[in-house]
């Protein structure tokens, strides 16, 4: 089946309220193990990519990324048909929040949009982690433009190709102490998560929240990820 195909056959109707309740949800398989080892395959390539960052660097963690050029065609093919499942929510979530812009149908008017607005490099990336590797907690912000949902994928299988290395998820809420949840992924599967504000349901209204990402220590083996971010950087 065609990756859009596959994306409208996920549940969206439970990720749609996970995302509301937690502000994240596991998609279900969508890539195949084929697919996820091709794109992973990619990493060690020299063309292909506008930079690669060596995190320790920057006081990231440790690992590195590297952000795509030109897209590949699957990379584009789930940027483009995830979008359209996740603006509905994107536009729930800032009318929640009052917040005052919302976003197009699309992703090609919204790309228009990031351009307009002076963002105009690809943001999907490859990641790469080893034993002793981990990304620390933080927030893809690339300007003014974010749209307020993103989705990473694994692409190497917990417990065969590494262990350690999970997916957690931070929740910062006001005068209140911070939640943490950890989204257990399998190969080809992937996370819908808040960039970095969500609205919660309190006893006297609506609340924004907080939230950082970031992935735990890998005790073994090397972990592979696909970051498919939709707003373009500057
Ligand atoms: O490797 C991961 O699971 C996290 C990737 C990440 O930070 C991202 O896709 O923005
Ligand atoms: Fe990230």
């Amino acid at each position: 089946m065609e990756i859009e195909d596959r994306i409208a056959a996920l549940d969206w109707a439970r990720i749609a309220g996970e995302l509301d309740a937690y502000g994240a949800a596991a998609t279900g398989p969508l890539l195949t193990p084929g697919e996820c080892r091709d794109l992973a395959a990619l990493y060690g390539r020299e063309e292909g990519f506008r930079s690669r960052i060596v995190m320790a660097r920057h006081g990231f963690g440790r690992g590195e990324y590297k952000y795509f050029s030109a897209l590949p065609p699957l990379v584009a093919g789930l940027r483009q048909g995830l979008y359209p499942h996740l603006a509905p929510v994107a536009n729930a979530w800032h009318a929640a929040m009052g917040l005052p812009r919302r976003f197009p149908d699309g992703l090609a008017a919204f790309t228009a949009e990031c351009h307009a607005a002076g963002q105009a490099h690809p943001t999907p990336l490859l990641l790469r982690y080893g034993p002793g590797d981990y990304n620390c907690l933080h927030q893809d912000l690339y300007g003014e433009m974010v749209f307020p949902l993103q989705v990473a994928f694994l692409l190497s299988e917990p417990g065969r190709d590494f262990a350690g290395g999970e997916f957690v998820l931070t929740e910062q809420r006001p005068r209140m102490q911070s939640r943490a949840e950890v989204v257990p992924l399998r190969q080809g599967e992937g996370v819908v998560f808040a960039v970095h504000h969500r609205p919660v349901q309190g006893k006297r209204g609506t609340y924004r929240v907080t939230m950082r990402h970031g992935v735990s220590r890998i005790r073994s083996g090397e972990r592979y990820t696909l970051g498919v971010i939709f707003h373009d950087a500057a």
